[in-house]
């Protein structure tokens, strides 16, 4: 098969015009450096955040032309647009839709579920469920939290997808032990890749590891959305998405367009992060996705050494908001350089030690999750260290 390269690429696309900025498409300098995996390609097209919403014909067209050239299998070409004002503009929220699923379930209360497809809604057929794990501010243990609660859902004999969709700071790559892994291709689809029993999709496998990943408001969703409707999904009981921190346009419109059976919320005891964390809570309960409740991460520091436990940031302000706001609370993880540093390495403590205290609270905060999504129980799996042939655990 012919190999491709990037200048038999940028050369392709000099014939693709842009009426906007009067002149071929790389003279334009808008086109990053292509990313090839095998026979896949995927381009970024940095554009002025003005022009937008006027530039999808130029990148199908960019994506049209690559696709012809020989050894390309697949080629996904997204406009995104770096601003240096910072501000952003999204597309107009689509109306929240009056659905029997967007109340906000009690723990133990009526299930929820279905995985939308409402109108302006992508469509994820083989997938039953899909979960938002959000915060309001970076740096509280989102994607931590998401990581662990994918791999516990997994350990209950679900099948589990994680979408990272946190595409200002993708580490759901390094966290699940695939930074350097590149998804294949099948036919004109993205193939996920699996680690730890887990499929796993992120915009951080389709970009180099260095390049700084600048994007802004609807470009955001634009490439979010087209990423999840190229993967080829396999038949999914759940997917975590790994949201972008933050409750601003980009989440809310985000929220809008995945079709979200119901949302977890992560918070840090600290006053600052549970207002940030309200606001997450009122950002999903305005577009009517059911808030299925809050972790309070970082919850209490326990030393190693003699069982100590410090409550760091005055542990149990989430659980208080929760029962004021009426959301249910999912359980406690607490601040351990253990939960650091297996997450570091790419195998989450849920893995790492399946047996220990904090497995235990994620498996809680799991079958809470999908008691609220089919109104069903699940039993933890074992440990796989137990079983001769693992069931449940690395499928
Ligand atoms: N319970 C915990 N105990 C110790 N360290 C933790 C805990 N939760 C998360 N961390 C560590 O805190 C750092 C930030 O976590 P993480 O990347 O999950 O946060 P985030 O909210 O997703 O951040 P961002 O939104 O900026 O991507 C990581 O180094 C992670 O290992």
């Amino acid at each position: 098969m012919a190999e491709i390269d990037k200048d038999t690429i940028l050369q392709a696309l000099k014939s693709v015009r842009s009426e906007q900025a009067g002149t071929d498409l790389v003279s334009t300098g808008w086109v990053k450096d292509p990313v090839i995996s095998g026979g896949r390609v995927t381009l970024m097209i940095e554009v002025p955040a003005e022009l937008g919403p006027d530039l999808e014909p130029l990148r199908a067209e960019a994506e049209r032309t690559i696709a012809e050239l020989p050894g390309v299998e697949a080629v996904t070409a997204v406009l995104t647009a770096s601003n240096p004002t910072g501000a952003t503009a999204a597309p107009p929220p689509r109306q929240p839709q009056a659905a029997p699923q967007q109340q906000a379930p009690r723990q133990g209360g009526p299930q929820v579920g279905g995985h939308g497809g409402g109108p302006g809604q992508i469509s994820l057929p083989s997938i039953k469920h899909v979960v938002a794990v959000a915060s309001g501010k970076g740096g509280v243990g989102k994607s931590t939290t998401a990581a662990n609660l994918a791999l516990a859902l997994a350990r209950l004999g679900l099948k589990v997808g994680l979408f990272d969709a946190d595409i200002y700071g993708p580490s759901v790559p390094r966290i699940m032990g695939l930074h350097d892994k590149k998804p294949g291709t099948r036919g004109d689809r993205i193939v996920p890749l699996e680690n730890h029993g887990v499929t796993v999709m992120s915009i951080g496998f389709m970009v180099e590891e260095e390049a700084p990943v600048v994007w802004r408001g609807p470009m955001v969703v634009g490439a979010l959305e087209q990423l999840l409707r190229d993967v080829d999904w396999p038949e999914l009981d759940v997917m975590i998405v790994d949201m972008p921190p933050g409750t601003g346009d980009t989440q809310l419109t985000m929220c809008q367009r995945v079709p979200l059976s119901g949302a977890v919320i992560v918070s840090t005891p600290q006053d600052i992060a549970l207002l940030d964390a309200r606001k997450g809570l009122h950002m999903f309960r305005k577009v009517e996705v059911p808030v299925l409740g809050i972790v309070e991460n970082m919850s209490y520091y326990q030393c190693p050494k003699c069982g100590n436990r410090e409550e760091v940031f005055g542990h149990g302000g989430a659980r208080e908001t929760a029962e004021k706001l009426e959301a249910p609370f999912l359980g406690e993880i607490p601040l351990d350089l253990k939960i650091r540093e297996t997450t570091d390495a790419g195998r989450p403590i849920v893995v790492d030690d399946p047996d220990g205290a904090h497995a235990q609270a994620y498996g809680a905060i799991a079958q809470t999750v999908w008691k609220s999504l089919t109104g069903e129980a699940a039993e933890m799996g074992e440990a796989p260290k137990k079983r001769k042939k693992p069931k449940f655990w690395f499928r």
